[in-house]
């Protein structure tokens, strides 16, 4: 069932090729001098050639020399490196908050040059407009605050929704991402703040989908915040009152769903960061209404069944052996739960047997582990209870290193938002492990609430551990040379191809056969030779390639599905006729790249 042919070597010079033949088309431009300079999409700074400061009425608005792209780049890079300079030494959150403030100023004037250094330089600035920075954004948003992004729907604006969204200035726009700033990635419910994750991910979208930035819109919806510190900020810009609760909160949700379907009926929306509760309820609502997805559940999913079969193989053995695995799940959370639900469907497609497949995962929450036996089960967990019978040796709520020392596990997956909980204990237990090469899935973000550091686990639990993050660590340096290579488990691998596939296919819904498609191709991504030295996942600086990858594999599913209903110029019988190939490259066709085109102006 799963393919794993490896794709061609020449990945990277494929994805070059199909770039260096872009030549930039004409944009058509509504409006003239001062206030193009003063519009991010089209903006060029200094870069505008003289016939086009004339034609756009910019001609003494600038200084008169032309700077090329390639120039202003670079100047940019030298402002940024001096400012890396300038701060070493400097505590960790200042030098981050600096970095994202020179990147945050660049993306609020010039968007094609802001995109094409987040492109070029994705390593070193992902960490900053993603997991961690963004977190540390988002907490600290209201003081930070200069000029907004996205849209904001508020409780208040219940009845206007349907004529707000025209509001937003672009005639289309083709990727939402939407939060209620419930659960900002470990940091909890963070109210309005939270619109820095749409931001980001957003920003990812762009980067590794090619999404045009002028047809993307992050979108916050403040149906207010339990944070009692937020509450009495007096600098909190959001609603200052509890969150709706029930079918009020319902009702905000349906609105601007409509709302926005009304006016751009194609449009992909990623949920994102939504406490668990309204996490299902809303994926459960609108995903047989609208092409829509939950990331925390179905993105992070993917990524760690891709991880977790990526680690059969680095024990040296086939696929096969999946069912075997021993698996200790530490979260009951939406991401925990979409994790285990997933797997265990890959479990049962491979055996044939849907009673018996989750027998070998294990899950934990903040009460220790769940049987039967929990008071006050939650339903969305209860697939997964253990019953007591079964696991002698071992009670209800018993302990995270309890389980580590009984059950032995293969694999100690963490999306439990609490930083240090594999801690040295339950690290050096899993030194006993059944597994030749125990897997160590750190998924918390930011990195303060990763459940524990590379670091410590090479450390504790042994140099031939597999170890992953959802946040990025430095490689561990093991002495003699050896490296501990760190894998960053993040949903960033799989989200954007979700999107991308989805739109380019033109479907109307996002099934599980396409997300199940998503993850099969990140599965088949790396070769044994990789995954042997430890590395489960491509490098960031291949996400385009990937993303192409993925996305192409959810638009085949969508076709194999007769859900395919085109995309632009083309149909659905076009898609349908497509190699594996073509497929690919119709979707790096269809990503956007950060080049200047030229402006032409129409009243
Ligand atoms: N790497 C990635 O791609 C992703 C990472 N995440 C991360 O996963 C974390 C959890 O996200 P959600 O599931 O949405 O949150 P959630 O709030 O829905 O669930 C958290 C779960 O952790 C449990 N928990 C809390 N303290 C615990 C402890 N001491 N020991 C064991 N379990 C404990 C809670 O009982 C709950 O079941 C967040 O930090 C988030 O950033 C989420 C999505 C994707
Ligand atoms: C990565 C992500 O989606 C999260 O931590 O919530
Ligand atoms: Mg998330």
């Amino acid at each position: 069932m799963w393919n794993l042919t490896r794709f061609a070597s020449s990945r990277l010079s494929r994805t070059r090729r199909l770039f260096s033949s872009a030549i930039p088309g004409p944009c058509i431009v509504h409006k003239r001098g001062t206030d193009i300079l003063h519009d991010p999409w089209f903006n060029k700074d200094t870069g505008f050639p003289l016939t086009e400061r004339d034609r756009l009425g910019l001609r003494g608005l600038l200084p008169p020399r032309v700077i090329s792209f390639e120039h202003q780049y670079d100047r940019f890079m030298d402002s940024y490196h001096s400012l890396e300079k300038n701060t070493k030494g400097q505590p960790d959150s200042v030098v981050a908050l600096a970095k994202w403030r020179i990147l945050n100023r660049l993306h609020d004037r010039n968007e094609t040059l802001y995109y094409r250094a987040l492109m070029d330089n994705i390593k070193d600035f992902a960490p900053i407009i993603y997991t961690p920075t963004v977190g540390l954004v988002c907490q600290n948003y209201s003081g930070l605050f200069r000029r907004p992004r996205g849209m904001y729907f508020s409780a208040k604006d219940k009845g206007e929704m349907m004529s707000m969204i025209y509001n937003w200035p672009a005639q289309q726009v083709d990727m939402i991402v939407l939060t209620d700033g419930s659960r900002i990635l470990g940091l909890g419910d963070l109210g309005v703040q939270g619109i820095g994750i749409p931001i980001g991910k957003l920003d990812m979208y762009v980067a590794a989908a090619g999404i045009n930035p002028q047809r993307i819109l992050p979108v916050m919806l403040d149906v207010g915040t339990n944070n009692q510190k937020l509450l009495e900020d007096r600098l909190y810009l959001g609603l200052r009152q509890p969150r709706l609760e029930g079918e009020e909160y319902l009702s905000v949700v349906d609105e601007f769903m409509e709302a926005v379907h009304t006016r751009w009926p194609k449009a992909v929306v990623q949920f994102e960061d939504f406490q668990m509760k309204w996490a299902f309820e809303t994926l459960d609502r609108y995903r047989k209404r609208f092409c829509m997805f939950n990331d925390d559940i179905q993105g992070t999913a993917g990524v760690a069944l891709a991880g977790l079969l990526g680690s059969v193989r680095a024990q040296g053995r086939s696929l096969a052996n999946f069912p075997d695995q021993k698996i200790v799940v530490v979260g009951a959370g939406s991401a925990g739960l979409g994790v285990l639900s997933t797997a265990v469907q890959a479990v049962a497609r491979m055996t044939g047997s849907h009673e018996t497949a989750a027998q070998n995962f294990f899950l934990l929450d903040k009460d220790g582990l769940i049987t039967k036996e929990r008071k006050n089960l939650d339903p969305a967990a209860a697939p997964f209870a253990k019953d007591p019978g079964q696991i002698v040796g071992l009670r209800e709520g018993a302990s995270l290193l309890e389980v580590v020392k009984k059950v032995k596990p293969d694999v100690l997956l963490g999306l439990s938002g609490v930083g240090g909980v594999f801690n040295e204990e339950v690290l050096k237990a899993l030194r006993e492990s059944g597994s030749t090469r125990p897997a160590i899935f750190a998924m918390s973000n930011p990195t303060m609430n990763a459940e524990c550091t590379a670091a410590d686990a090479f450390k504790h639990a042994g140099e031939n551990i597999v170890f992953a993050s959802g946040s990025p660590f430095e490689n561990v340096q093991l002495g003699n040379g050896k490296v501990g290579y760190v894998n960053q488990a993040n949903n960033m691998y799989l989200f954007p191809g979700i999107g991308l596939g989805s739109l380019v296919s033109g479907a109307r819904f996002i099934t599980d056969g396409m997300l199940q498609a998503a993850a099969e191709c990140l599965a088949s991504y790396m070769s044994d030779e990789e995954i042997q030295k430890g590395i489960l996942y491509p490098s960031i600086n291949s996400i385009r390639h990937i993303t192409a990858e993925v996305g192409a594999s959810v638009l085949r599913a969508a076709v194999a599905e007769g859900l395919a209903e085109g995309h632009g110029e083309v149909g659905p019988n076009e898609l349908a006729h497509m190699s594996k190939e073509e497929t690919v490259e119709y979707v790096f066709r269809n990503m956007w790249f950060p080049v200047y085109s030229p402006l032409v102006h129409e009243k």
